[in-house]
């Protein structure tokens, strides 16, 4: 269920603060169900938010140090104005490195030093790094707290705020260790996003295009005429495929909270996005909305490859993504990396540790066609292998 709310007739909030106008996408969970608030101005406001829905709660900010600079003082400001109780914040190293158990187990030591209680509210401020791990900081200490992310990248507000995932990267893989944990509330201040770098920008965008490839083609559609205007800052148009894409993901969380079957879509382009992500090391050469292009790409091939997508839907798909300066196959690793084992066999064998393999075989997110993915259990390695090849070949 999605409102558009102007707040107040001149634009501004019950605080002052310019409004723009907010848009609320609801995540249906029975018991569990949070809004996600999206428009401008939302981290100044943060503190009259979170008290309008968490009453009297004692605070503790996690974010990064890039993202502090930034955006912390006015969430502590808008905070301490609405009368809350706020600890010093916890600040970890920017980048995927720190989404690892060492750095887990340092928050957890800042969180119980902090003399946190299981009233308090974490509130995790920042990309998906902080949010995945101040998640499963939440959802593990005192065995539980509530937390609230306030996602500061485009990836964050379209997909790793929302639905409850939480984790740490491992030794073993992408995201192995980790819990569903949902957020209370989820504020997308998409003033945060003129902050950002281009290139995480862009990252974010694969996510948006994800969710058109997946069942919403006329989203797609609507990408193809304005994911220039998206990337380019137009606030209303930066707005309409945030909104969208937290509909759609929300619909299909809603559907299928633990991922159980359907959820399993939101994980096209991740098999082999992740094993490259992998393989990379989960440093800055690859992000993971970067992984996450080239991955769809690859899904879109294999389906190609199989007889069951037009290869038509495939180009159109590799031609958006480059021309919006995404990265579509993973031949420059090579070069970028090149201590790497950039082979189908290595990167198998990442793919092998994959959280939809069942009795020792991988699902595949494949397409029909734009908007028409679906999860397949019959997939031959020998093509798989092939899409690989292709893939690292360029
Ligand atoms: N839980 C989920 O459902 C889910 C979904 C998608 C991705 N993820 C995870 O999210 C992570 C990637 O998230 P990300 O792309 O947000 O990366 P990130 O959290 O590393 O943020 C990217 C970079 O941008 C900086 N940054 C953040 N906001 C900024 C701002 N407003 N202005 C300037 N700089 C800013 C950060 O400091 C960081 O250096 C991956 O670990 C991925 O696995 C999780
Ligand atoms: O929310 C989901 O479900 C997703 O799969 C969203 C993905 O974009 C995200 O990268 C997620 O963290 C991947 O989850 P994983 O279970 O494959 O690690
Ligand atoms: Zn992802």
């Amino acid at each position: 269920m999605t409102t558009t709310d102007g707040k107040a007739a001149d634009g501004r909030a019950e605080d002052g603060t310019a409004t723009g106008g907010t848009a609320t996408v609801r995540v249906d969970l029975g018991a569990r169900s949070y809004d996600i608030l999206i428009g401008p101005g939302l981290i100044a406001r943060a503190g009259r938010l979170i008290a309008d829905r968490l009453p009297g709660r004692p605070l503790l900010v996690l974010t990064d140090a890039t993202v502090a600079g930034h955006h912390l003082r006015p969430l502590l400001d808008g905070l301490a104005a609405a009368g809350a109780a706020v600890a010093e914040p916890l600040v970890v190293p920017a980048g995927e490195a720190t989404k690892e158990m060492g750095r887990l187990s340092e928050v957890m030591d800042g969180l119980l030093a902090r003399g946190i209680e299981r009233r308090s509210v974490l509130v995790a401020l920042g990309g998906g790094v902080v949010g995945d791990l101040g998640g499963f900081a939440a959802a593990i200490a005192l065995r539980g707290i509530d937390f609230v992310q306030v996602p500061t990248t485009l990836l964050a507000q379209v997909d790793s705020s929302v639905g409850g995932k939480t984790g740490v990267n491992s030794r073993h893989g992408k995201n192995l260790i980790g819990a569903f944990h949902q957020p209370r509330l989820v504020l997308a201040d998409t003033a945060a996003l003129d902050t950002l770098p281009r290139r995480e920008l862009l990252a974010g965008y694969a996510e948006v295009v994800k969710y058109g490839m997946i069942d919403r083609p006329d989203f797609f559609d609507w990408l193809e005429a304005h994911g220039p205007a998206v990337l380019d800052g137009d606030a209303a148009a930066r707005a309409h495929a945030i909104r969208v894409s937290c509909e759609a993901k929300a619909a299909i969380v809603a559907a299928d909270e633990t991922e159980s079957g359907l959820r399993e879509l939101l994980n096209l382009g991740h098999s082999f996005g992740h094993a490259l992500e992998a393989e990379a090391g989960y440093g800055s050469a690859l992000l993971h909305g970067e992984a996450v292009a080239i991955g769809m790409v690859m899904a879109f091939d294999l389906s190609v490859r199989m007889g069951l997508c037009p290869a038509a839907d495939a180009r159109r798909l590799r031609d958006h993504l480059a021309a919006a300066g995404l990265p579509v196959t993973a031949a420059p690793l090579r070069a970028a990396l090149p201590g790497g084992d950039w082979s189908p066999a290595r990167l198998l064998a990442h793919m092998a540790k994959d959280k939809k393999v069942k009795d020792g075989r991988l699902t595949f997110i494949l397409a029909r066609g734009i908007g028409r993915a679906f999860r397949c259990r019959d997939v031959a390695q020998a093509d798989v292998a092939a899409v690989l090849a292709e893939s690292l070949a360029g």
